[in-house]
């Protein structure tokens, strides 16, 4: 299996509002995909963009806030009630074949395959089999972010 980019760091938020005044402001953050609502999964989302040499597509922050309904950030938030760094997100050229591989490793799959905010295909794998970091794989996307 061959590691890929890191494609975003998932940042769990209690307030987006705040978190987009942090980047902005103290992280001079200039380009910034705006919130929007993943509403199948109760959670209100945006990207930080960070350069790179040839422009705007180094690794994303993604922030996530979640709303009412939630219940996948409530132990998170409760223990980081200022949220925080929630998952580490990788690409990989083909899903299924890593699917097999994490699965051949031991490695505990958290849910099914399916879109992430990025639309692309995403899993992720339990924290206490990847040392300690919440990690979600996703597949490289075809352009772009
Ligand atoms: C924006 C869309 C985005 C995307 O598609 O990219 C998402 O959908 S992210 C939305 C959230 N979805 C997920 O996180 C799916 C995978 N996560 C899970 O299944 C759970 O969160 C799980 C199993 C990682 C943790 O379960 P729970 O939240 O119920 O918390 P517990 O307190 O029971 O945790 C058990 C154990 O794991 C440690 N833990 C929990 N969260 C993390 C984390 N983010 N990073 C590292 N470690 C984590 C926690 O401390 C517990 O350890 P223990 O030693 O027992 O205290
Ligand atoms: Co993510």
């Amino acid at each position: 299996m061959k590691l890929g980019r890191l494609n975003h760091i998932g940042v769990a938020t209690p307030s987006m509002d705040e978190s987009l005044k942090f980047y902005r402001e103290v992280m001079g953050a200039t380009s910034v995909v705006e919130p929007f609502e993943l509403a199948d999964r109760n959670l209100l989302v945006a990207f930080v963009d960070t350069p790179t040499e040839s422009g705007m597509n180094g690794t994303q922050i993604e922030l996530i806030q979640p709303l009412p309904g939630d219940t996948a950030f409530t132990n998170f938030l409760a223990k980081n009630p200022q949220g925080g760094q929630h998952h580490l997100c990788y690409e990989m050229a083909d899903i299924h074949a890593a699917r097999e591989w994490f699965e051949g490793q031991g490695k505990r799959i958290l849910g099914p395959t399916r879109p992430g905010a990025h639309g692309t295909p995403i899993f992720f794998l339990h924290p206490k089999d990847m040392m300690g970091q919440l990690t979600e794989i996703m597949e490289t996307p075809k352009s772009g972010h």
